[in-house]
């Protein structure tokens, strides 16, 4: 569970598969290329669209710099879009880094220090930064002002340095981790939730304009409901439609063809990919349905138990197809259904464990 020091392997697993919500080395450039350049043209997100709108739009009447931003969701749910919409909307530059690449409280000094009146810091996953330079972006967001330490021990004297007004537009995707004097110094937070299939579709057909891709309505529809809520998935999937539809159809997008096009690549109706029906699978046909501990489920489906969890459950729990009990793993009436399979008798329930079902 510590992300802070070590990535588990349920990363680097993730970033491997089509509907991994990270981002991957391949994605960057076309993922650039789709983002939205502003409020407008950002897809969903109407409360804090609204919210984000009215502050900007106050700071700007006052010719003021806008107040520090946190913006928390999970991955690919549009942060660094948003982060860059900001410094449009207030016609400001923006200085990208991250939690990670501030080691140590000096080098977020000279971030700092070089900083112009009114510029937008990004700082992605900010919950990763080392405890020092978080103590020092306390004074900076508050005060506008760092104390530089120069020299060592007794002899150590702290040099206060004027910093121009900024605003910290921080992004995290566990702002749970984040401790409260941190997250009291945003003068607004934004928490950016899952897109509803209606907005993945307008999200899908954005994109398919962009790319100059010819997709109709039901296309667009069977992507959307395909992409687990999230932007980054839908624009993934609809590149590997394309190819599709330009390889073995007419490059027309419908939804026979997207339906067929994901098929290919493992990923079903509901977004599912290979290893989660996997998990699915082993612990409906396996076990009944659970309960079942997560360690032995690794074990049927040949992950890690970190894969598993991290990786393949999350969504999993969130579409409501497994449930995490203090006694293991439940798969729910949903999960029977999703697989076609039929749930024990009501009553046979209890072990549960050894009894096959299904074909
Ligand atoms: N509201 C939206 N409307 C249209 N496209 C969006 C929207 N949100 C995100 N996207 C698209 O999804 C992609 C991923 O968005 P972004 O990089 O901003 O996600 P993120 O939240 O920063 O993810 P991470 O946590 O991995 O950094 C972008 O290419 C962008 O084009
Ligand atoms: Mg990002």
């Amino acid at each position: 569970m510590n992300w802070d020091d070590t990535p588990p392997t349920g990363d680097e697993a993730a970033s491997e598969r089509l509907v991994g919500a990270s981002a991957d080395g391949e994605d960057q450039a076309v993922e650039a290329a789709l983002r939205p350049k502003s409020l407008d043209e950002f897809v969903g997100q109407e409360r804090v669209r609204e919210q984000l709108d009215l502050v900007l739009k106050a700071a700007r009447a006052r010719g003021a710099t806008a107040d520090h931003v946190l913006l928390s969701g999970a991955p690919g749910l549009g942060k660094t879009t948003l982060s860059m919409i900001i410094a449009a909307e207030m016609g400001a530059p923006i200085r990208i880094t991250s939690g990670p690449a501030i080691q140590h409280a000096g080098d977020l000094a000279a971030i700092l220090s070089s900083l112009q009146e009114g510029e937008v810091l990004f700082l992605d996953e900010i919950h990763r930064m080392s405890r020092p330079a978080e103590e020092m972006l306390y004074m900076a967001m508050e005060d506008f002002r760092v104390d530089v330490i120069v020299g060592k021990g007794p002899g150590a004297t702290a040099i206060p340095l004027e910093l121009p007004p900024f605003t910290l537009v921080g992004a995290t995707t566990r702002a749970g981790l984040l401790p409260p004097p941190l997250r009291d110094r945003f003068g607004f937070t934004a928490h950016m939730e899952f897109y509803a299939p209606a907005e993945l579709e307008r999200v899908v057909h954005r994109s398919a304009r962009l790319l100059d891709v010819d997709i109709d309505a039901d296309g667009a529809a069977e992507i959307a409901g395909r992409s687990r809520g999230t932007p980054r998935i839908a624009n993934r999937l609809l590149r590997r439609v394309r190819d599709y539809a330009q390889v073995r159809a007419d490059g027309v997008i419908t939804r026979e063809i997207a339906a067929t096009a994901l098929g290919v690549y493992e990923v079903d109706g509901r977004g599912l990919d290979r290893l989660d029906r996997a998990v699915l699978e082993a612990l409906l046909k396996l076990f009944g349905g659970g309960p079942v501990g997560l360690s032995t489920l690794a074990v049927a489906v040949g992950e890690e138990r970190e894969t598993v969890e991290e990786v393949a459950e999350p969504f999993l729990v969130r579409e409501g197809l497994l449930a995490r009990t203090p006694r293991g793993r439940v798969a729910t009436p949903a999960a029977w259904a999703h697989l076609g399979l039929v749930p024990p008798q009501a009553g046979a329930t209890g072990g549960g464990q050894g009894q096959l079902f299904g074909a």
